[in-house]
């Protein structure tokens, strides 16, 4: 199944929307009609359920697939730890695995290791995260770096949804419900429990994982934008039925589960699904189709207008994970500080960049690099950034920022960070210093000090 490097990936036929009830079948008939399962499923399926909300969520939240399948997912040798497991996939964040830091953190982007050979599974890292995946509420964000497609193997993440960011080289995602291709400026969405394998068309690949414990992704509303704007459900785009059934000893799944990673056999490939009916399903999303909204007159606006897509938790208006975005974009502002204004947020913001220049930082932060600013830790333009920014004698003329894309995952959770991520030897320990250059511009009139100081 694994794809030679650097060969083109097949053309896959995709359905357009997000949250609608899909049907697909790769063989015309396969669908039961009127009812979900029949004594005999059409063609001798199985029929299976994919829950990805309780069966009680309201109609509105509630998510479920039925999978028509050559043989039931249970058909497998029993659960063993993964040997040898990711000892760098972290789940429950606590005093025992990560470390709190207020410090500025920021990381160059990893190289891509060409030995040894290191697939999607092998090659995550958590950097941070907060909470715990047992207990259903958190997050847990990761990196990869991988050069090997996952070969004979799946992975069906029991804890979370998986949104994944490429940064370098497509991923060619094979699913339950189909395959994916995912170019660097799209992202990808797997929901909890569904299995799906990573192929790496363009060979060595990197890019961005944020993990969701108890929720799941939704468009943000858009409130007086009105009911148009940001990402548009028709953009997102979900894979049609897609099966094989050849024999295939041998064949492994690796299930994470409480964050540890366990691994069963069987003799077919998970991917025996040859139609679907639901609206729980994986998706992706092109991001250039993002419809930003912006200041037209005065004043930089709160980044939680680029939300692409929003995790909620019970409070409203609070996210447990939003994925923001910046995009390229005209800037237009009169009398107005452009970029990022200095700030210190009750949310944490880890940040990452797919390609190009971030407007707030003239140096160090590169594609494929990331940094974290927790909850309440200041931050904002470098120095260089902010000298540049008020010399400029065309301050209010109109100017595109193009060849850019800086993303966000925002979380109201404050996260925790993981040692190996605090040791790296990309970690840029000098990040401080792109603001200890920022002076002082204060120039009171002389009659102001004079009448402080009699
Ligand atoms: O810190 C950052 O660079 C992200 C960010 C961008 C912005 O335009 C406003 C606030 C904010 O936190
Ligand atoms: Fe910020």
């Amino acid at each position: 199944m694994a794809m030679e490097e650097e060969q083109t990936p097949p053309e896959l036929r995709y359905l357009s929307g997000l949250g609608n009830t899909f049907t697909s079948e790769a063989v015309p008939g396969s669908l039961p009609v009127g009812q979900n399962n029949p004594l005999v499923c059409p063609l001798g399926l199985y029929a299976e359920q994919l829950s990805g909300t309780s069966f009680t969520t309201p109609r509105a939240r509630n998510l479920r697939t039925w999978l028509y399948r050559i043989k039931p997912s249970v058909t497998h040798e029993p659960f063993y730890p993964r040997n040898p497991t990711n000892e760098r996939l972290v789940g429950e964040f606590d005093r025992t695995t990560t470390v709190a830091t207020p410090t500025q953190l920021r990381w160059r982007p990893a190289d891509v290791p060409l030995h040894p050979g290191l697939d999607f599974i092998d090659g995550l890292y958590t950097v941070c995260g907060a909470g715990s995946s047992c207990l259903r509420h958190g997050y847990a964000i990761h990196m990869y770096a991988a050069n090997k497609p996952m070969d004979g193997c799946s992975l069906c993440n029991a804890d979370g949804d998986f949104l994944i960011v490429p940064q370098q080289g497509r991923l060619f995602i094979t699913t339950e419900c189909g395959r994916l291709l995912v170019s660097p400026g799209e992202i990808v969405v797997i929901p909890q429990g569904l299995r799906f394998a990573v192929d790496l068309p363009d060979g060595p690949s990197r890019g961005y994982v944020s993990e969701i414990f108890g929720a799941h992704f939704q468009l943000p509303d858009l409130g007086p934008i009105g009911a148009n704007g940001l990402a548009s459900p028709r953009d997102f785009l979900s894979p049609t039925a897609w099966f094989e059934q050849e024999h295939h000893p041998g064949y492994t799944i690796v299930h994470k589960y409480g964050g540890e990673l366990f691994s069963a056999t069987q003799d077919f490939s998970p991917f025996n699904v040859v139609a679907w009916h639901g609206n729980y399903v994986p998706y992706k999303y092109d991001l250039s189709k993002f419809c930003p909204f912006n200041t037209v007159l005065l004043d930089h606006g709160d980044p939680s207008v680029n939300t692409v897509l929003t995790a909620p938790t019970d409070k409203p208006g609070v996210a447990l994970l939003d994925f923001v975005i910046f995009p390229p974009r005209w800037l237009v502002a009169e009398n107005t500080f452009r970029p990022p204004y200095y700030h210190r947020n009750c949310m944490s913001e880890f940040m990452g960049l797919i390609y190009g220049m971030y407007e707030a930082k003239a140096d160090g932060f590169l594609p494929g690099g990331a940094s974290l600013h927790s909850c309440m830790t200041p931050h904002g333009p470098d120095t260089k950034t902010y000298e540049a920014t008020i010399s400029r004698a065309a301050a209010n003329e109109p100017s595109r920022l193009s060849g850019t894309l800086a993303f966000m995952f925002e979380s109201w959770l404050i996260p925790r960070v993981c040692p190996w991520a605090l040791d790296s030897p990309c970690r840029d320990l000098d990040y401080y210093q792109c603001w200890i250059g920022l002076k002082s511009h204060f120039s009171p009139p002389a009659a102001a000090v004079d009448d402080e100081n009699e």
